[in-house]
Formats: C-alpha cells, structure tokens, sequence
C-alpha cells in the first residue's frame, strides 16, 4: 500500500474563531426571526410539558388526600377554583390535557420554525462556499481534491444544518428544563433538591472532559469522510483506466483501505461515547436512587430521615420523582448534544478554512476592462514556477502582433502549455510581465481578459446536457442562427444532424457518447460562438483519422482567421505556417523563426522536425494543403 499522504485540508481549517458562532454572525441574521420563534415555541413546549407531573402532584396532595392543602395554581386567585371534588378532579384533568394538547401546536411551531431557518442557512452556506471555491486559485485545484471539496459542501453543510436544526434548540431545550426544574424542585423541597442535584457537578465535570477528548476525534473523523470521496470520486472518473489496466482488485484494496479508515476514526468516536454514556446515566440513575431513597423513607417513616427538617406530602414526593427523571434524563443524555455540537464544529472550521482561502489571482481594485482587443501579446522576461518552488519557465520573451500566429513547440515538459496558461492567468508569473495590448494582464479585470482570449484544451471537456448546451456554453445569448453557423464553421453541423436528437441530444458526462474528433470540432464551435480577439490553443495529442484531422485544420483555419493565436503544438505539421516559432526546452525559448528558417538551423526544430518522420509528415500535410485548397476553391465556386 502506498504511504499515507498528509490531508491537505488540515491546512485549510479555520480553528480561531468558533465556526459555530461566525454561522450565526455570518448567515444567521438574515432569518433570525424563524430561529427566535422556533427557539421560543421549543421553549414553551418544555414548561408545557412540566405541567402535568406538577398538577398530578398537586391533585395527589390536594384532591386525593382527605384533608390536604387546597389545591392552589401559581397566579391564579383561590377563588377562580372550583368548590367540588369532582370540579378539581375535572380541572387536573384539563389541565394536563391542555397541556399535551398545547405541547403538540409548540413541538409544530417549534419544527417549522427551525427547520426554516436552518435549511435557508444550510442553502446560503452552501452557495457561498461554492462560489469561494471557484475562485481559488487552479494551484488549490491541482492538488485534486474533488473529493474533500464535495464533501465540505455536501456532508459538512448537512452537518450544520443538522446542528442548527435540533443540537442548538436541543441544547437551549436543556438548560431551560434543567433551570425549570431545578426552581421547581427547590420551591417544592429545597433539602431533597439538594440531594437530587448533587450529581450535576460530577455531570458537567463529566462533559467538558468529554468535549475536550471527543474534538480531535471528529476532526480526524471528518476529514476521513473527506479522503473516503476523494478516492470514491478518483475512481469513478478513471473508470476506463481501472477497467482496461486489470486492476479491480488493486483499487477495490485502496477503497477498503479508505474505507476501513473512515470505519476506524468512527469507531475512536463510537467508543468514547460508549463510555462516556453510561457512566452519565449510572450517575443520573445515582441521583435518582438518592432522591427515591430519601423521599421514601421520609414518607414511610412520617418523619424527616438523618438531618432533613420539615415536611414532605406524598404528591410532592410524586412530583419530585417525575421531575428527577426528566432532569436526570436530558443531563445524561447532554453528550449526544456535545456529540453533535463537535462534530458540527468541525465541519464548521472545514467550511470556513474553505471560504476564507486566500486568492491571489483576483482584481485589484483599479483593474481595467479591456475594450475592443486588438490582440497584441508581450511576453517580457517571464519567469515562472509552480506551488512546489520548481522553476518551470525561465525569462520568455517574445511578442505576437495582432492577428499573427505564434507556436510554441518542443519537447513534453518543456513548458508550452504553462507558458500559454499564464496568458489567461490560471497562474500568474513569478518575474516578468505579460501584456495584452500594452496592459499588464494582472491590471486587467479577470472576466474582461478571459473574454478576451479564448482557450480550447486540449483535454476537450464536455458537460453532461445536449448538444446545444455545450456548445452555447460560455456564450449563452447566441441565437440559433449564430450557434448552426459556428457548427457549420467548426466541421461539426454534419454530424451533429446525423445524431438522434440533432442539437438536442444528451452527450452524456464528459461527453463520452462522442468520438474524441467530434468532441474536439464541438469545442472549437464553442470557441467560434464566443468569438475571442486572441485563442490559445493547446492541440491535441491524440491522432485522429486523415479525413478528421482535414475538418479539424480547415475548421482550425476558419477559427484562426484573423485572431492573434497561440498553439502548443505537438506535430509540427500543424504549425509550419505559423508566422513564429518558439522552440522551447527546459523552460527556455532556445530557437525561434519560421518553419523554414528554423530547419536552416539545424537546431532542436530540425531534430524533433526529423524524429516526427518529418518527409513522411510533410508529405502528409502537403496532402492535406492539396486537399484543403480544393475544398476552398469548391466554396469559392459554389
Ligand atoms: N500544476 C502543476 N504543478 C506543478 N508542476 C506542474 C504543473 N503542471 C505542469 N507542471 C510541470 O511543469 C513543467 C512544464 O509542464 P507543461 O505542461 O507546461 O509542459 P508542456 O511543454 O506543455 O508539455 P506537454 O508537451 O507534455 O504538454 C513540467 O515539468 C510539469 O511537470
């Protein structure tokens, strides 16, 4: 098994300041009022539902027991009660019924109240986070991490909800019953309180201790969730690869491994709990077994036991029962609500270590919007490397004029595709300036360079949705006219009629149901829709038949047209028209010229002009010059 590699989200938490509070300071504010009234109704269903044990006591002593005290009910005057047996027999009854009846309107309240404000904050916190996240850098990208990112903003973002939903009003829910009951009790009895709430110091003790060892656990627990995706997603987007390299075994053995880890840090959490739990409830089971004690032989032996003083009636001693209980209960069981409050926490600090990334490809304030792009590009001294420190390109100079094109070649790794990735700013350079029209890139507004300049990859990336979706993509206002034309113009209006649903058929993720030709012609429509004053083009690597790379260069040439270009190319055939070269290697612009002035050379061009088969390759592009100068004066004469 491969070493463990460190989580590169440890380094993204945001641990000084509580996640939990920013929440409310952050998201909250806006449907506060949906939280205040489910907080409130929670609140009320929990005094609510003291009502019944404390008029069962009351009717006990007062209704029930020849010659109790008169049956008495805080702020109501004696003489609004009924005279006769049966209408106090009657009034307990409504009572407690009322309360139940009471009780469920608050719990619905309570529900819809809560559930409001913590999925609209759950929605907010997710669009957000999204919308940070794209605009990290593409050096937070490159470290593939599609994994923990879906799961910061699936199962943390439900984390918090879930948090906001119950934990929060479950905790609140808590220290009200606990005070309720802790006032009531006291007013009851304050000697038998006492020995009932002789266990909460223990119990609190008990919890924070908890909290404290439980933390690190769920942070090791959330960001093994997140390791978990990133290996479930690696491997559904390289199916192919796992499918034809034999190695099912291999990767099921990675997922068991990711998997038993996630298994592992639950179990550290799981375990914790197991014995925290029952220690809790064996102390609250304590607390009741002193109070039953206590109140028992009071009550059997008609006298206060050991050094209690006064009196205490068998209906209160009921009361303080159901009480003890419901007081006991919720204590014990404030460690699922520290469960959840911690791991709420944690996913909290993931969300915001996120959204708070610094980016530093951004605007400055005083970035300019580029006009009309003649599409001069200047290259001034560019250094470049990478996170890693390694340096990738050294001083590239060069300058393209406006509608000219430029091919940067020469041997895998040697930076092309860098150097062209600068222009766009996916990076930005280490030393040296880039300009686009005498403008340094970096004081130009990010959306206005990046419709500026086109970019087709050579990894043709193709959503899930039809046709037309992908081709209108980024263009999104382009008439059906416009959209058939750059279909038209990309070689690609052919076969896209010959498809089922003709613009509307659903190309599947990625666009798998198209061949790697067809892909690449939807792209370059794409690019002819957006119509940019300068194109990048990376070429693509992977060789197509003769009669697709002829619709490929023709559509290239009409796309070309006019527009400063920038190809990365990897056959030379392609760019022997191009009117510069740059041979680079190692970082370095070592030749530049054109086609012909490079092979008088008899430098690198030359050599790499030769190991691509160079006769048999210009005997292959002359073919194609024949074959595309036929089809143009077939258009011409049409
Ligand atoms: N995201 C990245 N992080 C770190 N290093 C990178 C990254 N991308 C590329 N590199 C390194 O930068 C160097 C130049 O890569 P680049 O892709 O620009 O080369 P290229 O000339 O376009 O190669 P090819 O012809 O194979 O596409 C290589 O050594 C590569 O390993």
């Amino acid at each position: 098994m491969e070493p463990e590699t460190p989580n590169p989200f440890d380094e993204y938490r945001d641990t000084d300041s509580d996640p939990l509070v920013r929440i409310f300071e952050e998201y909250g504010r806006t449907d506060l009022h949906w939280f205040v009234i489910g907080l409130l109704a929670s609140i009320v269903g929990r005094l609510l539902s003291l009502t019944p044990p404390l008029v069962l006591g009351l009717a006990i002593d007062s209704v029930f027991t020849p010659g109790g005290p008169p049956f008495g009910l805080p702020l109501v005057p004696a003489t609004m009660m009924p005279s006769t047996t049966a209408g106090l027999v009657w009034l307990s009854v409504g009572l407690i019924l009322g309360a139940f009846a009471l009780g469920v309107v608050f719990s619905w309240v309570q529900g819809v109240g809560l559930s409001l404000f913590s999925n609209r904050v759950q929605h907010a916190v997710r669009t957000d986070t999204y919308a940070a996240m794209q605009r990290l850098d593409m050096a937070f990208f490159d470290d593939k991490q599609t994994g923990q990112v879906m799961s910061v903003l699936n199962n943390d973002v439900r984390n918090l909800r879930t948090f906001l939903d119950s934990t929060l009003s479950g905790a609140i829910q808590l220290v009200v019953t606990v005070v309720g009951i802790a006032v009531i009790l006291f007013t009851l009895n304050w000697q038998l309180a006492l020995v009932t709430l002789v266990a909460v110091p223990l119990l609190t003790v008990f919890t924070l201790r908890f909290m404290t060892t439980i933390r690190p656990l769920y942070r090791a627990l959330r960001a093994s969730v997140g390791a978990l995706n990133t290996r479930l997603e690696n491997n559904l987007s390289g199916i192919e690869v796992i499918k034809t390299s034999n190695t099912e075994m291999y990767e099921e053995a990675r997922v068991t491994e990711a998997s038993r880890e996630y298994y592992d840090r639950t179990w550290d959490v799981v375990k914790l709990e197991y014995l925290y739990q029952p220690s809790m409830e064996l102390l609250a089971g304590v607390a009741f077994a002193a109070t039953f004690v206590v109140g028992g032989l009071w009550i059997a032996l008609e006298e206060p036991p050991l050094f209690f003083t006064g009196d205490l009636l068998v209906g209160e001693f009921v009361t303080f029962l159901f009480m003890t209980q419901r007081f006991i209960d919720p204590l014990a069981g404030a460690g699922r609500i520290v469960n959840a409050y911690e791991n709420a926490r944690a996913s909290g600090e993931r969300i915001f270590g996120l959204s708070t990334l610094p980016v530093t490809i951004g605007d400055d304030a005083d970035a300019v919007a580029l006009d009309d792009v003649r599409g001069a590009i200047e290259y001034d001294g560019v250094d470049f490397a990478y996170a890693n420190g390694v340096p990738v390109l050294h001083d590239v100079d060069f300058t393209v004029d406006p509608g000219q094109t430029v091919a940067l070649v020469g041997p895998t790794g040697a930076g092309k595709s860098t150097a062209a990735k600068l222009l766009l700013r996916l990076y930005d350079v280490t030393d040296g300036t880039i300009r686009l029209d005498g403008t340094d890139v970096r004081d130009v507004r990010l959306d206005s360079l990046r419709s500026a300049v086109g970019y087709v990859s050579q990894e043709v990336y193709l959503f899930d949705g039809t046709v037309r979706e992908n081709l209108t993509y980024g263009a999104f206002d382009a008439t059906e006219v416009e959209m058939v034309a750059a279909a038209e113009a990309a070689e690609a209006q052919e076969f896209i009629e010959r498809l089922p649903d003709g613009y509307d058929t659903r190309i599947g993720e990625r666009g798998v149901k198209l061949s790697g030709g067809q892909r690449q012609r939807i792209s370059l429509a794409r690019a002819m829709l957006q119509d940019p004053a300068v194109l990048v083009l990376d070429e693509a690597t992977s060789a197509v038949d003769t009669e697709t790379e002829l619709y490929i260069q023709r559509a290239l040439a009409r796309l070309t047209e006019g527009r400063t270009t920038m190809v990365i190319a990897h056959r030379l055939s392609t760019v022997r028209h191009a009117d510069q070269i740059l041979v680079l290697d190692g970082g370095r612009v070592v030749e530049r010229g054109t086609h012909d002035e490079l092979l008088a050379q008899n430098g690198l061009y030359a050599t790499l002009w030769n190991i691509q088969a160079g006769a048999l390759d210009e005997a292959d592009a002359d073919i194609l010059d024949e074959l595309a100068r036929r089809e143009r004066s077939a258009v011409e004469t049409d």
